[in-house]
């Protein structure tokens, strides 16, 4: 294709990069303490700066270009935050000797929040300083909001929430132990607010590490670090990076497979995730994400199938004894025309349920306020605007086919 050139092309470019510009934060007192905190541990700056970006609001923006291959961020391992990191602190003594041992997961949350805690004490302080004060995830949110969530979100989001709940209530006996190390109650210090704070930090924002195994903590996999700084890179589902330890260097590297201009804002690629897992785990939804799909459950397809096949429920059993609910999708979704009359029909089911899907889904927001909160705090809106929820009809990927 014909590269556009003259003025009109340049217009173009122009306001496109003005429009995913960053306002430059790098001036703000927390940012220069974690700048400093972070060359006192041998960070070395590759030219990444926070930033306030419209639409995905505080991330890094690069100063230079950034061609394909090149190292994005190079984090020392001093300055990961890992369940070594817990261990060889105060709490390692406490751990030790509990049984039954906790949870990798738990003993980062207990760091959290007993950091928290210890406020100019913290030797983690300007790492927590910037962190987000609340978060937007469900387990978040209240249950009357919760309950306007479509499905299968809601009900993940209500056994997330019961998750983090019973999670919370199986470690209180745990957080009694540790009353030697506070002068104020761990009631108070390690209450469920600020515990949830902690799991939402860590589950929003670790990176994959696989720490060698602990004899102090359970089985579970220990594989979550909080990584200062990098962990400011927001999600684009166009982007690939590849992230890992480089044993040699002793940093945990991440390099960019995709070009990126000056001033432009960096992203990382969190997975594959649709929007439903994307505001389940992270709080936030992606425009135009290619991975976008809207489940639709078995029993809502079959009220839309033609009510002259008599068969249906005979042919959701003969499917769902063949494992076929849960695997032909892949073939369909890779563009395996099962037959052309199926095709039709199929393509005309999920054209009703996506229109039925996104009307419900209208109606549910027209009873919503939609706050929307810049970056500073840094908390993202609560609702995300129409647009951003639903999907456009050509990109509701339909999982099943009969
Ligand atoms: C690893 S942190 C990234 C930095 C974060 N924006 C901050 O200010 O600390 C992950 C969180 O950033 C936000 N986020 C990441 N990618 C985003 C995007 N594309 N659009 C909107 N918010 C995004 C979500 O709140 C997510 O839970």
């Amino acid at each position: 294709m014909q590269k556009r050139r003259g003025r009109t092309g340049r217009v173009r470019r122009r306001r496109r990069s003005c429009d995913s510009r960053g306002v430059n934060e790098s001036h703000r007192p927390e940012f220069i303490e974690l700048k400093k905190w972070l060359k006192d541990r041998k960070f070395e700056d590759t030219g990444l700066v926070p930033a306030c970006f419209p639409g995905t609001g505080r991330g890094l923006m690069s100063r230079t270009s950034l061609q394909e291959g090149q190292m994005i961020i190079s984090l020392p391992e001093s300055c990961l935050l890992t369940t070594d990191t817990v261990i060889r602190s105060s709490l390692g003594p406490y751990i030790k000797k509990w049984k039954p041992p906790p949870s990798p997961l738990l003993a980062l949350c207990t760091f959290l929040v007993s950091e928290k805690h210890a406020g100019d004490q913290s030797l983690w302080k300007s790492y927590l300083d910037i962190l987000p004060t609340s978060y937007t995830c469900p387990v978040c949110l209240e249950p009357e909001v919760v309950d306007l969530l479509p499905e299968p979100l809601r009900t993940k989001a209500e056994e997330q929430r019961t998750h983090v709940q019973d999670f919370f209530t199986s470690s209180r006996t745990f957080f009694a132990s540790l009353q030697p190390l506070f002068v104020e109650s761990v009631d108070i210090i390690f209450s469920y607010s600020a515990f949830l704070w902690a799991w939402c930090t860590v589950n929003t924002r670790a990176v994959y590490l696989r720490s060698v195994r602990q004899d102090c903590l359970s089985v579970e996999p220990d594989t979550c670090a909080l990584a200062p700084y990098l962990d400011l890179l927001n999600h684009s589902p166009h982007v690939q990076v590849k992230a890992a330890f480089n044993e040699k260097t002793g940093c945990y590297e991440i390099r960019t497979t995709s070009r990126c201009r000056k001033h432009e804002e960096v992203f990382i690629c969190y997975g594959p995730h649709d929007n439903q897992r994307l505001l389940l785990e992270y709080g936030f939804v992606s425009d135009c994400n290619p991975h976008a799909c809207v489940p639709v459950p078995g029993e809502t397809l079959v009220k839309y199938l033609p009510a002259a096949d008599k068969q249906v429920h005979r042919k959701m059993s003969i499917l769902k004894d063949h494992g076929f609910t849960d695997t032909s999708w892949k073939k369909v979704l890779l563009g395996e025309v099962i037959s052309d009359t199926n095709e039709k029909t199929s393509w005309g089911v999920a054209q009703k349920i996506c229109s039925d899907y996104i009307e419900e889904t209208r109606a549910v927001l027209r009873k919503c306020v939609i706050p929307h909160v810049e970056c500073d705090p840094p908390v993202e809106c609560v609702i995300p605007p129409v647009e951003r929820v639903i999907p456009p009809v050509e990109h509701v990927i339909l999982l099943w086919s009969m």
